[in-house]
């Protein structure tokens, strides 16, 4: 993975910072680029391909793009890739809510990276999933969603943890990993 070469493209500060220090470990840098690409409504993978797809167009070259989803057991998987909007309009406390009176608080993030090798061809997706549950939110908000979800058998929330033990276990780190393998055996 060469880093000058794929642009990894993102509005989202958090996400460059969290994918710069797991790349890092392997030496890997990487160019970023903020486009605005309209996301689409269906599965994780429809969303992300799609976007993937805009993203090449108006590049006009090789790209990266990442989703973040975030399922809840109880409602079959929904917000998923609607998340950002229902983070925006209901909270940390609204999202705990939403799961009142349903018998199970399990959910799981969901990481979908997707590279295209330039226009017109079709984006490969690489998936990261990390099992856990929605709780009340602990610990510094600085990050989306991360105070309210607690990573199964960690006993804290990806808020609680230092950067270092989110980018050991996270949704993130494991599609990363996949998409690294990738590239370095297509010698990208
Ligand atoms: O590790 C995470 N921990 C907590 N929150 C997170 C994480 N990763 C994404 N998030 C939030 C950001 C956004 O509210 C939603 C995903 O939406 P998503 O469209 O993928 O991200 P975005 O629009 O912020 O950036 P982009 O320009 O790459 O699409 O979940
Ligand atoms: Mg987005």
């Amino acid at each position: 993975m060469s880093g000058s070469k794929s642009i990894f493209v993102t509005g989202n500060a958090n996400k460059l910072k969290e994918v710069r220090a797991i790349l890092a470990k392997s030496g890997v840098e990487i160019d970023s680029q903020e486009l605005d690409i309209p996301e689409i409504q269906g599965s994780t993978q429809e969303v992300a391909l799609a976007k993937c797809h805009r993203a090449a167009e108006l590049l006009g070259g090789p790209c990266i793009t990442e989703d973040t989803a975030l399922c809840f057991e109880a409602l079959n998987g929904l917000p998923g890739p609607y998340i950002k909007y229902f983070l925006k309009e209901l909270g940390h406390v609204g999202l705990n809510t939403l799961l009142d009176g349903f018998p199970t608080r399990a959910a799981w993030a969901l990481c979908t990276f997707a590279y295209s090798a330039g226009p017109g061809t079709e984006p490969v997706l690489f998936e990261g999933r990390t099992d856990g549950q929605i709780v009340s939110a602990r610990g510094e908000g600085k990050f989306g969603w991360d105070p309210v979800f607690e990573p199964s058998g960690t006993g804290k929330t990806y808020a609680e943890m230092s950067a270092e033990q989110k980018n050991t276990l996270s949704h993130r780190y494991k599609a990363l990993e996949k998409l690294q393998t990738y590239l370095s055996t297509m010698n990208v």
